[in-house]
Parts: structure tokens; sequence; C-alpha cells
């Protein structure tokens, strides 16, 4: 009896230790290879060069050695699907950029819904800054840099211009926003869009009783740890309205586009203020999908659409569907 010959694809992975333990589980490995997937992780300590062949290679790593080794490995071999390009991620790694592609979005706005991102500006240097140009107090005070350090993720609730002093630049100041203590994350992987809600910084005015002039994200996200044992604030998460499902994907597939990026999500709040106003606060990189229910099919589901988008690809530039159609 002739043997049933089916296509496998490779994927490459490179990852750091800990994000392959977050997000390449067994339970993915083993769904994907049912699907014929192999999820083959890349050796870091080999070249790139070497280890080929892949049909696509999936990535999340800073530095420059990895980047050189990707573009040389792409130059080498242009037929392999590189998810995502550098340039594109790279401007995920500035708190400015990765939101001002939000203000550029053309899409069609929804009746009753508007979006946008919170009143942000970027400072430098403090010693010449002395006015906050139309920002209201409280803001919050994020490090420009996103590039996955320790650091780029150390934020400050500042309450009034005493706590401006306490800030070290280069950072951006964004009005902060009364949200209900809530946050949509969207999660995007090429056409796939999910939205889970989660606990955010609760509202300002819980805050109005300190004194502080500058209150450092660490004791606020404390202040979330504690409160999250609070069954009626999970009650409130629970029952908590979520946004259009047809929006959400509006705005996913237009970052999409405009990012030039498949696998990330966004942070996304709804002003307490203003009815139906959905602010963008956050763009991430290849975020933690795991955090997904099912993300095994979600993330497989992609992975197919690329490689087999790209066999079809092939096989149309050498005419094999042309012919087919034609029979
Ligand atoms: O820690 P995880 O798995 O939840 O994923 C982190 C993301 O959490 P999320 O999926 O949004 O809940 C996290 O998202 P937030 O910035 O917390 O909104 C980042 O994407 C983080 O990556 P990096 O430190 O910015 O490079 C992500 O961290 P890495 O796992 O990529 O280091
Ligand atoms: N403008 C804002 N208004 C209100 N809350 C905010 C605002 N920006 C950020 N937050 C809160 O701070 C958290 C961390 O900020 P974010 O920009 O998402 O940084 P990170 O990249 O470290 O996740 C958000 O998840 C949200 O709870
Ligand atoms: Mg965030
Ligand atoms: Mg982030």
């Amino acid at each position: 009896m002739a043997e049933e010959t089916v296509t496998r694809y490779r994927i490459g992975y490179a990852l750091e230790p800990q994000k392959v333990h977050t997000v390449i589980q067994s339970s993915l490995i083993i769904h994907a290879k049912n699907r014929g997937i192999d999820l083959v992780q890349i050796d870091l300590s080999k070249p790139l060069i070497d280890q080929a062949p892949y049909h696509c290679i999936i990535h999340k790593l800073y530095g420059p050695e990895w980047c050189r080794q990707l573009q040389e490995f792409s130059s080498r071999n242009p037929d392999v699907i590189v998810v995502d390009p550098l340039d594109s991620i790279d401007r995920l790694h500035n708190r400015i950029s990765m939101l001002q592609v939000v203000n550029e979005l053309k899409i069609c706005q929804q009746p009753e819904i508007s979006f946008g991102i919170p009143k942000q500006i970027f400072v430098d240097n403090l010693a010449f800054f002395y006015e906050i140009e139309g920002l209201k107090f409280p803001v919050i005070a994020k490090p420009l840099v996103a590039n996955g350090s320790a650091n780029s993720h150390q934020m400050a609730l500042v309450f009034n211009k005493e706590g401006l002093k306490g800030l070290k630049p280069p950072i951006i100041l964004q009005e902060f926003v009364n949200h209900g203590g809530l946050i949509f994350k969207v999660y995007v992987a090429g056409d796939h869009v999910k939205c889970v809600k989660r606990k955010s910084l609760p509202d300002i005015s819980e805050y109005a009783v300190s004194s502080e002039d500058l209150l450092p994200f660490s004791q606020i996200s404390n202040l979330i740890a504690q409160d999250q044992s609070d069954e009626n604030v999970a009650k409130l998460i629970e029952e908590a309205e979520m946004p259009p499902s047809s929006f959400v994907t509006e705005i996913a597939n237009g970052l999409k586009h405009a990012l030039k990026l498949n696998l990330f999500n966004f942070d996304m709040i709804r002003d307490s203020m203003v009815g139906n106003r959905y602010l963008v606060i956050d763009i991430n990189y290849f975020p933690g999908y795991a955090n997904l229910p099912s993300y095994e099919t979600f993330l497989t589901d992609f992975f197919l659409d690329i490689v087999q988008r790209k066999q079809s690809t092939n096989l149309e530039s050498i005419g094999v569907l042309v012919e087919q159609g034609s029979n």
C-alpha cells in the first residue's frame, strides 16, 4: 500500500529561556505536531545559518547579535518567512512611536464609539522642563524605552509638579485616565484576535487621601494585589461589558497592517468619564499568549495560515493553481 505523504512544516523559534517556558508549552508542541507543524527550538549557541531548513521563524530576542544573524539568514534564505520583521518590531520599543500608529489609523469609526490614546508628552531633560503642556495631573510616568528590561516597566503616578522632581528622563508623561479598574488585553496572531478582561489600576479617586507627590508603580501594583482578594472587585470585572467584537477586530486589523506585525497584543481602557471612548495605552510584541484560554489552537491556526499561505503563493507563482483551475 502506498504511504500517504503529509506535508509537515518546520517552524523555528528563538526566544529567551523564560519565554520558551511560558509560551512553548508541551501542550502547544503536541497540538501543533498533530496538525502538521514541528516547532523546533533554534540553538542560540550555533550560527542560525547552519540550522536550516525552516518554513518559518518566529522570534523575540533583543540584542545586535541576533539581529545580525537573522538578517544574514534572511538574505541567504529569502523564501523563509520571518515573523516578524525586525524594523517593525523596533517601532514598539519606543512608547512614543508605539502609540503614534493609533492616531494614524484610518478606520471607519463605529457609531457611538471613539478611540485614541491618552494625552502624552515626551520629556528628555527635567532641567529644561517647567510645564506639563496642558496635561492634567495625575499623570503616569513611563520609561520611553520599552525593550523588555525590568526598568522599562518601572512606572510612577505623579500627582503634582513636586512629584516631577523624582523622575528620571527620558520618559513620557501620560494623563492618567480613570477606567473603572478594568483593562482589555487584545491578543493578535495574524488574522486571529482575542480580547480578554484583566484587573488594572483602580480609579484615582481612591488615592485622593494620598499625600504623596509621586507613587512608584510597584507600590500601586501591591495595592492591586491586595485588592485582588476582594471578591466584589473580581465580580465587577467578570460582569463588566466587553467592547463590541467588531470594533476590537477593526482596531486589531488596523494596527496589524499599520505596524506590519502579526504577533502582538495591545492594552485598551474605557474612559469612565466619556461613554464609549476607548484608549490604547500599550502595545507589546509577542506577548504572553499562554494566558489565553485555548492558546494552543489560537497560535497553531496562525502558524498554519502563514505556512499554507506561503505554499499557495509558491504554487501560484509556478502556475500550479492556475493549471488546476483550468482542468
Ligand atoms: O510575562 P507574560 O508571558 O505575561 O508576557 C508579558 C506581557 O504580558 P501580557 O501578555 O500583556 O499579560 C507584557 O505585557 P504588558 O507590557 O505587561 O502589558 C509584555 O509583553 C512582556 O514583554 P516585555 O517585557 O515588554 O518584552 C511579556 O513578557 P515576556 O514573557 O515576553 O518577557
Ligand atoms: N494612561 C493611563 N491611565 C490609566 N492607567 C494606565 C495608563 N497607562 C497605564 N496604565 C496602567 O498601568 C499599567 C502599565 O502600563 P503600560 O503602559 O501597559 O506598561 P507596561 O508596558 O509595563 O505594561 C496598565 O496595565 C494600566 O493598568
Ligand atoms: Mg501593558
Ligand atoms: Mg508593555
